[in-house]
Parts: structure tokens; sequence; C-alpha cells
């Protein structure tokens, strides 16, 4: 399905593209495996926040760029250890950073689809990276795998919790302990992936899903987000969950009735208003 995207901004780590409703985010560090330092997660984060703002816009691809010059590709290969050092990512400035927790935090928050598109590897916290988006359609060369434990590093948040929810927790124990990788058809089986294409194939599927989604309600996608979050969220779920809740009394009468009433200084008319079964 041709779409022609169109650049919105120009970074240093990424690409990000707008076009008719779906915003593209590609980590574009394809020789070092698409490997996050602190500067792609702010440049990640900022995209992201474009795209959590923009009305237009109701979902999210996320992808990494590829192939690299030796013909491998990768969605993202975790934290770039470059620059790890005392405390997490060693920013330009020198400051330790984790900051890929604001992105993981952003993506599961924010009230539009995130689909992560798969190809080549995902592994440690890239691998987490596609755990927390909405959608996984992977490409059939993709490879799979946390290595934390090989390598000095764990998630002991969404990347394994969340992992756990979606796979079972003897097969996200195995992912974590044994730190095997696994190919596009034993993730499909294990229910880490919405959907396996070949990879010249995989953009196009991203975007036919990205279409179907957007002719749908984005007041219901949006409630069922935040649904589908607030089971295992705890408070931080049940407060998007009540937020959204909020937002659609906003819009009714019955809360603008009160609301004028307030600011008229005057009793509300509240007899208007049924007490529904
Ligand atoms: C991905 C590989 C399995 C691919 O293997 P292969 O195809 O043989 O390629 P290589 O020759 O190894 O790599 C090519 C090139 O890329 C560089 N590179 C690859 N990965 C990284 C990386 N993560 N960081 C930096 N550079 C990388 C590699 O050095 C080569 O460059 P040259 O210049 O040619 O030498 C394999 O590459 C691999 O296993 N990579 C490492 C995977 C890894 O260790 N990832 C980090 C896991 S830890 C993490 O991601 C922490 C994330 C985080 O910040 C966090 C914080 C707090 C809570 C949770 C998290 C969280 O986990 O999200």
């Amino acid at each position: 399905m041709a779409i022609a995207w169109k650049s919105v901004k120009t970074y240093t780590d990424i690409l990000y593209h707008k076009a008719g409703g779906i915003a593209r985010i590609t980590i574009n560090r394809p020789e070092k495996r698409n490997a996050f330092r602190p500067l792609t997660v702010v440049e990640m984060h900022e995209a992201l926040l474009d795209a959590r703002e923009d009305p237009k816009i109701g979902v999210v691809l996320l992808t990494g760029a590829g192939p690299a010059k030796d013909g491998k590709y990768a969605f993202c290969a975790g934290g770039d250890q470059s620059v790890r050092g005392h405390g997490g990512y060693i920013d330009d400035a020198g400051v330790p950073r984790l900051n890929i927790l604001d992105v993981q935090k952003l993506i599961r928050s924010m009230p539009k689809v995130v689909i992560a598109l798969v190809a080549g590897y995902s592994i440690g916290g890239g691998h987490v990276l596609h755990v927390i988006c909405d959608l996984t359609i992977a490409a059939d060369n993709a490879i799979f795998g946390q290595v934390g434990p090989k390598m000095g590093s764990f998630d002991g948040g969404y990347g394994s919790s969340y992992l756990a929810r979606l796979v079972g927790q003897k097969k996200a124990r195995e992912i974590w302990f044994l730190c095997r990788q696994y190919n596009a058809a034993e993730a499909m089986a294990m229910g880490l992936v919405n959907k396996v294409v070949p990879v010249a194939e995989l953009e196009n599927e991203g975007v036919t899903w990205a279409k179907e989604i957007l002719e749908r309600s984005p007041l219901a996608i949006r409630c069922l987000k935040s649904a589908f979050n607030a089971e295992l969220d705890g408070l931080t779920g049940v407060q998007e969950l009540s937020g959204n809740a909020t937002m659609l009394y906003y819009m009714t009468e019955e809360a603008k009735e009160f609301s004028t009433a307030q600011r008229e200084k005057r009793k509300p008319k509240a007899e208007q208003f049924p007490w529904l079964p």
C-alpha cells in the first residue's frame, strides 16, 4: 500500500515522518543494529510526544532503519553499550540516563495505537520496546530475545512483568533466564507478535493495519487502550482510564449545565438529567 511519507523534522538518530493519519518513527542507527543512546531516546520521546499531541494522528509505526551495509536488519539492539557508564547511559553532558523508561511510559499511555514493525534483531531493551507497543508485526527474518543476565542488565518492569502477561510466566522466565534467540515463527506461536510477513511486505502490512484502525472510532480505541492497561498498571492505569471517563463526562450536557451554573452563580437544573439504571 503506497503512502507518501512527509518528513516532520530532521533528527540525528531517528527519522520522523507522517502521512494520512499515521506517524512513522524510524530508529536510524543501522550500523549499530539501531541500538539507542540517550540522544536517540530524547529524539524518540520528542517525536512520540508530537504524535500524541497531533489530533490528526491515530497510529504510530515504530521501526528500525535497514538493512545495514552488511545486509542485516535490526529493529533495535537495546541500549548502546559503548556509552554505558556508572548509573546509566552517558549523554553528551556526561549525565547517566535510563531515559528509555520515559519512552516506554509514553508508548504505554498515549491514546494512539503504537505498532512495532520488527525486521531483524529485537534484542534487550529493543525487545522491551516492541513488547510495550500495542501491536507487533514481524518480518520473517525477525529475531527476538533478552540478553540482560548475559551482559549485566535487566528490566523488571514492563520488560518482564508485561512480557509474562503476553507469553505466560514459564515462557517469560525462559526468555530472561536463558537469553536465547527466537525466530518469527516461534514468536508467533508464543503470542509475542500479531503477524509475520515477508520482510519486503513489512511496512505495507503496517500501513494496512494502521489504515484499518483509522476507520474505527478514536474514542472507543482510546478507552479500550486505557482499559487494557488499567488491569495491569495499578493506580496509574486507573488514573488513565478514569481520566477518559472525565473527558467524556465533560462532553455531556449534564456536566456543561453544572459547570455553567457554577459560573452563573445559580442552582444547576439537575432535574433534567436522568439517574439511569
Ligand atoms: C543484536 C546482535 C545479536 C546482532 O549480532 P550481529 O548481527 O552479529 O551484529 P554485531 O556484529 O554484534 O553488531 C554490529 C554492530 O552493531 C553494534 N551493536 C550491536 N548492538 C549494540 C548495542 N546494544 N550497543 C552498541 N553497539 C551495538 C556492534 O558493536 C557492531 O558494531 P561494530 O562497530 O561493527 O563493532 C548483537 O549485536 C548483540 O548481541 N548486541 C548487543 C545486545 C545488547 O547487549 N543490548 C543491550 C541490552 S541492555 C539494554 O538494552 C538496556 C536498556 C535500558 O536502558 C533499560 C534501562 C532500565 C530498565 C530497563 C532497560 C531495558 O532493558 O529496556
